[in-house]
């Protein structure tokens, strides 16, 4: 972990010294003076010598306060290292145990979770008894309910990582995974909290102590001073004001320990180094020569199915992208065109589960590209440009970081840049918009900054998922040029998601026609004007109404439903609504193969 140079950083640095030096010579500096009883200084108020008083045998309430440090802080750290212990014993169990005792377990966590730490940390002392003992079994159990659940947690947000993956296929087994490639990746957040709930360990002990079920005479911690204190509230209210303080004090230290550790961590985390050398070599625009941008080959998105399955809406697919090239995916709601699209970008947010047999983006495996070239070479465009730009940015910030991230250039060139590309996508007074926040932009304007997001870069993909759909017919326009544009500026190849054909066919060379999660069609443009293939196709392009549409006739539609992908048919997902279908559309599922030259159908009885 890196040098506290923040302000947060260095005051938990020096908090903590102090603590630590307290812990340490408290008792040896000042021990003496705490355990020194004098009859005629009994129950003296503040005064130069004694600045908290003296207590009822005349022993000085500093010298004992500070004395405390040891114990109280030793304690409050032994119930936090229990607590700890026990929570990830409990928070790992599910990982190790099958899936039905794990959940079990996952359950028990939750309802102890939701019981008071408190009254627990009570009915525990009671069981064991008042003392030193009794407190740190108490606290230690109280608070490992919430330890387990964020250990279970952040291993089930750890499991569904590739490298665990390949460790099971390799056949390692759950506990040796558990160790090797499940703690040490969530050990630095469970330090982070751990420290925090120390602070809150501080406390509690305070409380029992305070109670009476803590420390017990002669011993004292800095609980049983206060109780101390509180007794005489009315004669000496600084008897009670410096354990009180030191409490507060001390667990503000942890605290402040805590947020520069979590400030620390994040810091680390979130920020991408900028491209090392090899790496700038490697995201460098692939080379012309180079013959296609994307490749998709089985392409499969499954997601778990509430039966305990899985289910898949993207059922092998195949298709490329060439450079500079813009291809449609267009199909009926539910066909699977925002999960390809997404898959594709690397966008599958676990639970799901992508798997193909290539899907390589500028001769990258998708899995292993270098973060820099995804983040120079691809862009992403989304439906909704309202949730896709963070609300608590300003706009210029946003687009900067991704230079700052990938290209190494300084906060200032970086922004430079951005007022740069947001005036390359005509946006209005580039600087003045930089600096404004999200919501501060119209959606057109969004959807445009987005854009100009993805042009920080070299793009050599833009995937653009819907990016119109939310935006009026005017703006839509403009946006498609843009879109076009930057195609033609940049070479860089689309992949244009949409429910409109229209669309589709206005920007687009190729259109991949998809249905029941797959590709049934991949043709150019102009054969599919004059005259697809694939019966689905052409009811889809039927369907479509234009202006030689006969107004007095109803629009025809597809008859049916498309298949839910949980219930899809064993041979072609259209055959139910096809009226081409024979038996053996019924039973043996097309492949996709070539119709003549570029155009490719899966249909038995293409046209
Ligand atoms: N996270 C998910 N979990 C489970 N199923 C999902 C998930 N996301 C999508 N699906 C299902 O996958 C299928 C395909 O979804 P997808 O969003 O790719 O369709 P689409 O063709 O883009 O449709 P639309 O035009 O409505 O966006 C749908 O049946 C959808 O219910």
């Amino acid at each position: 972990m890196r040098a506290p140079r923040t302000p947060l950083g260095l005051a938990a640095a020096l908090a903590t010294a102090a603590l630590f030096a307290l812990v340490v010579a408290g008792p040896l500096v000042w021990g003496d003076a705490a355990a020194r009883d004098s009859v005629v200084d009994r129950l003296q108020p503040p005064s130069a010598a004694h600045p908290f008083g003296t207590d009822e045998v005349g022993r000085d309430v500093l010298a004992r306060v500070l004395t405390a440090t040891r114990l109280s802080v030793l304690l409050a750290v032994l119930a936090t290292l229990l607590a700890v212990a026990l929570g990830l014993l409990l928070g790992a169990l599910p990982s190790v145990l099958g899936r039905r005792s794990g959940r079990f377990v996952a359950a028990a966590i939750n309802v102890l979770v939701a019981f008071p730490g408190l009254l627990l940390a009570l009915f525990f002392a009671i069981v064991w008894g008042a003392g030193a003992r009794g407190a740190v079994l108490a606290i230690g159990l109280a608070g490992a309910p919430v330890f387990a659940r964020l250990t279970q947690t952040l291993a089930a947000s750890v499991a569904g990582q590739d490298y665990i993956a390949a460790a099971r296929v390799v056949g390692v087994g759950r506990t040796r995974i558990l160790f090797r490639h499940v703690l040490p990746n969530i050990a630095e957040p469970l330090i982070v909290n751990a420290t925090i709930g120390a602070g809150g360990a501080l406390l509690a002990f305070a409380g029992l102590s305070f109670l009476g079920l803590g420390i017990q005479p002669p011993g004292y911690d800095w609980g049983r001073l206060l109780n101390e204190g509180l007794d005489r509230i009315y004669v000496n209210p600084a008897a009670a004001l410096a354990p009180g303080l030191a409490v507060v004090l001390a667990g503000l230290t942890f605290n402040l320990l805590g947020e520069a550790l979590a400030a620390a961590v994040g810091r680390r985390t979130a920020r991408v180094p900028p491209a090392s050398a090899p790496q700038r070599a490697a995201a460098r625009p692939a080379a012309p020569s180079e013959q296609t941008v994307l490749r998709v080959r089985g392409l499969r998105v499954s997601f778990p199915a509430p039966d305990g399955g899985w289910v898949t809406p993207v059922d092998g697919v195949d298709f490329d992208v060439r450079p500079g090239e813009a291809v449609g995916v267009v199909g009926e709601s539910g066909s699977g065109k925002s999960l390809t699209a997404m898959a594709c970008a690397g966008l599958i947010e676990r639970p799901g589960r992508v798997e193909a047999d290539r899907l390589e983006f500028l001769g990258h495996d998708l899995d292993r590209a270098p973060r820099s070239l995804l983040g120079t070479c691809l862009a992403v465009v989304f439906q909704d440009p309202m949730t896709s730009l963070n609300p608590a940015l300003r706009v210029g910030r946003q687009l900067a970081e991704v230079a700052e991230v990938h290209q190494g250039l300084s906060r200032r060139a970086a922004l430079a840049r951005a007022v740069d590309r947001l005036r390359a996508v005509r946006i209005a007074d580039p600087e003045r918009r930089a600096r404004q926040h999200p919501h501060e932009l119209s959606g057109g304007m969004r959807q445009r900054a987005m854009i100009g997001a993805g042009l920080m870069g070299t793009p050599r993909l833009i995937v653009a998922d819907e990016p119109t759909t939310a935006l009026d017919v005017t703006v839509q326009k403009q946006v498609l040029e843009l879109l076009a544009r930057a195609r033609a500026d940049a070479g860089a190849a689309i992949l244009f998601i949409s429910h409109d054909i229209a669309v589709v066919s206005g920007l687009c060379d190729r259109v991949l026609v998809m249905y029941g999660g797959t590709v049934v069609e991949d043709l150019t443009v102009e054969r599919l004007l004059s005259g697809p293939a694939h019966p689905y196709t052409r009811a889809l392009l039927a369907s479509v109404p234009h202006l030689d549409t006969d107004r007095d006739r109803p629009l025809a539609t597809i008859p049916g439903r498309p298949p839910d992908p949980a219930r899809r048919p064993p041979g072609c997902a259209f055959a139910p609504r096809c009226d081409r279908a024979d038996e053996r559309c019924a039973t043996d599922r097309p492949p996709l193969t070539v119709h003549s030259g570029q155009h490719k159908v899966a249909c038995w009885n293409a046209s």
